[in-house]
């Protein structure tokens, strides 16, 4: 097995292009949220996605506390929130920047996200500096699916399809 260091791990890592989220909780532990793209689906039945999150956040207390979080997916326009929700920021300054609502577990929705699964905390992996959440998708909200906000390369970029009205509709039955 090869040594690999953690920077070098860090610099191929940035050749993986992954969407934005802003994942967000509320509850007895406290309103919380962070930018995030360690998300990926796992199954559809039942609907279970996996959040991986740094046990050294600041939003870490709020999220294991409350077991519940909102996945917020971003559309390009959402990069300054983004920056505002990757760190040193304190909360309520986070939240102040965007409009919010909830489903059904109470965690914060963001109201022009490209899409939001509510889910509750099924099961918790630890795995090196990171807890892995595996989240019960329990309400969906979708609204204009036309771009994704893209981090890439250490830096922000913007993939979708901008020119097709019905855009939105075609991606609900899978059509490209
Ligand atoms: N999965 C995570 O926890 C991620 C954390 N970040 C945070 O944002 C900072 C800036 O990131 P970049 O500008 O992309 O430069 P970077 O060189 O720190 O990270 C490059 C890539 O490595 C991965 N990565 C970074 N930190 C990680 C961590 N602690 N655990 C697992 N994977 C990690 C991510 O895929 C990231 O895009 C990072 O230092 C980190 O604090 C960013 C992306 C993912
Ligand atoms: C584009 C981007 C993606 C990130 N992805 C994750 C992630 O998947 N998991 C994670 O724990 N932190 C991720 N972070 C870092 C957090 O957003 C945040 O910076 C970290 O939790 C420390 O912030 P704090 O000041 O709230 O403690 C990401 C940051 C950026 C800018």
């Amino acid at each position: 097995m090869q040594d690999i260091a953690p920077q070098d791990y860090r610099d191929a890592m940035a050749c993986l292009g992954a969407a934005v989220s802003i994942v967000t909780t509320d509850g007895g532990a406290g309103r919380a949220g962070f930018s995030a793209s360690a998300i990926c689906s796992v199954t559809d039945d039942p609907p279970t996605l996996l959040v991986c999150i740094n046990r050294a956040s600041s939003a870490y207390a709020g999220v294991t506390g409350n077991k519940v979080v909102c996945v917020n997916v971003l559309s390009a326009r959402h990069e300054p929130l983004s920056r505002l929700f990757g760190g040193k920021v304190p909360a309520d300054e986070r939240f102040a920047a965007a409009a919010w609502s909830t489903l059904e577990t109470g965690a914060p929705v963001l109201a022009d996200g490209a899409a939001a699964f509510d889910c509750r905390i099924a099961s918790v992996v630890n795995v090196g500096t990171h807890d892995v959440l595996f989240c019960r998708v329990v309400a969906l909200q979708r609204s204009g699916c036309l771009d994704n906000l893209i981090y890439f390369g250490r830096a922000y970029h913007t993939v979708g399809v901008t020119t097709r009205a019905e855009a939105g509709s075609d991606l609900a039955h899978g059509r490209s």
